[in-house]
């Protein structure tokens, strides 16, 4: 029998059909659900975008209250979560902690498995969604403050997703302009087609395990240092470099070393990815406003996609999403081992729409392989395996 073609990475290979979101990589496009991106990040703000991914429309305002009411009286999680948090490595990184505190979620709120009724029930699906996307920045709020020692600050519910995000951060007031950036990147954050992290949510869903499996196993891919953990490094990475003068020897010595720069390249995108040019417009809006702390990372970062433009462009690699939000988190006194945890925040949104429609029109993901090992044998006892 001859072997099918075999598409490493699966690249350009359609894996399903979806509704949700859409990006023309030559154009350096994306929309969801038909509407472009920076209209979106323009006009609208977190909770609204996550109904519209969710149902695919933009919601009537009660329907808007309903959700928003929901995600604000949700955002506590059980006590014994915390009890389980408790034992984690406090060195440990907050994306593994995630990924395990999620996972714990389905002990403590048991979902068991959806009948058929439950499977078509729009509201029902949003409701379990709007519980999950609600507790997560409580989780990793609440692990930033019981890693170095100190008590959760319990969620409010009286500010938007995104400003209560920061209060329990940082135990203050949150800033309203920081508040209103985050916002902006959870929205440029929430959906990406069938990236990496949303191809595992398709897989998982499709065995109809429950969604607190589902989306610890996103949380799980996110990390890696190819996808959501790149943001992480990005901003490393600039403190490495350390000064604009470096920037140009530093990448020589990367790319001759065949070593990735991070955040740049996407497999989708032939040009800039428009998440990483309008957070680069947000920095540069920053900058002029002089609300900038450490304009040198922004400024060695600028430097960087410049000359990087130089030495890659003409490959087709550019900066992508996870390339400025670091520098931008950093600025608002974010820890960088909670940028990826934040971009698994924004982007449970995305994961819970894939799941609502893998649900709606579900079949197990089983796909195939050409088999590249032994010939059937005869088994070999130990005593007559001689070295
Ligand atoms: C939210 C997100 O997930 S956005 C992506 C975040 N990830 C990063 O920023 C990590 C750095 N980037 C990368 O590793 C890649 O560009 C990916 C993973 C994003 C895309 O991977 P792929 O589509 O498989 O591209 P692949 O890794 O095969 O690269 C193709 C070519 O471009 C080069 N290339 C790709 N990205 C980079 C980069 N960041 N720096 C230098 N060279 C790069 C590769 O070395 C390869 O060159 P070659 O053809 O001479 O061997
Ligand atoms: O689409 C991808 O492959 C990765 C990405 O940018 C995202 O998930 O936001």
């Amino acid at each position: 029998m001859t072997d099918a073609t075999v598409v490493p990475g699966l690249e350009g290979v359609p894996a399903t059909h979806s509704a949700i979101s859409h990006i023309d990589g030559t154009a350096g496009l994306l929309s969801y659900r038909g509407y472009p991106i920076a209209e979106l990040v323009a006009q609208s703000h977190y909770e609204e975008v996550a109904l519209l991914l969710l149902d695919g429309e933009l919601p009537k305002a009660k329907d808007l209250e309903r959700f928003d009411a929901g995600l604000r009286a949700h955002r506590q999680i059980k006590y014994n979560v915390r009890e389980i948090m408790k034992f984690l490595p406090v060195t440990g990184h907050p994306m593994d902690m995630l990924h395990c505190a999620i996972a714990s979620l389905g002990m403590f709120y048991p979902q068991q498995e959806l009948s058929d009724a439950e499977r078509d029930n729009a509201s029902h699906l949003d409701a379990m969604a709007m519980r999950i996307i609600a507790r997560i920045p409580t989780i990793v709020a609440m692990w930033d403050q019981m890693r170095f020692g100190n008590d959760p600050i319990p969620p409010r519910s009286d500010l938007s997703h995104a400003a209560n995000f920061l209060y329990m951060l940082h135990g203050r007031e949150p800033d309203p302009l920081h508040a209103r950036i985050l916002d902006a990147c959870f929205i440029l954050h929430a959906e990406h087609t069938i990236n990496a992290s949303t191809f595992s949510v398709l897989v998982s869903t499709s065995t109809l395990t429950n969604p607190y499996h589902v989306i610890a196993g996103a949380v799980g891919t996110l990390a890696g240092p190819l996808h959501g953990g790149a943001n992480q490094r990005v901003v490393e990475m600039l403190e490495e470099i350390g000064s604009v003068d470096n920037v140009v020897p530093f990448l020589e010595a990367r790319l001759a070393a065949k070593e990735k720069i991070w955040g740049f390249g996407h497999r989708v995108y032939k040009t800039t990815d428009p998440r990483a040019a309008i957070l680069k417009e947000m920095m540069e809006d920053l900058a002029q406003a002089g609300h900038l702390r450490q304009s040198r990372q922004f400024a060695i970062a600028r430097a960087l996609e410049e000359a990087a433009a130089e030495r890659l462009g003409s490959k087709g690699i550019h900066a992508n999403v996870d390339f400025y939000s670091g520098v931008l988190y950093h600025e608002m006194g974010i820890r960088s081992d909670l940028f990826t945890p934040i971009f698994a925040m924004a982007r449970s949104v995305g994961w819970l729409a894939h799941w609502r429609e893998q649900l709606s029109n579900n079949r197990i993901f089983r796909p195939t392989q050409n088999y590249t090992g032994a010939s059937t044998r005869a088994y070999q006892p130990l005593s007559e395996r001689h070295a």
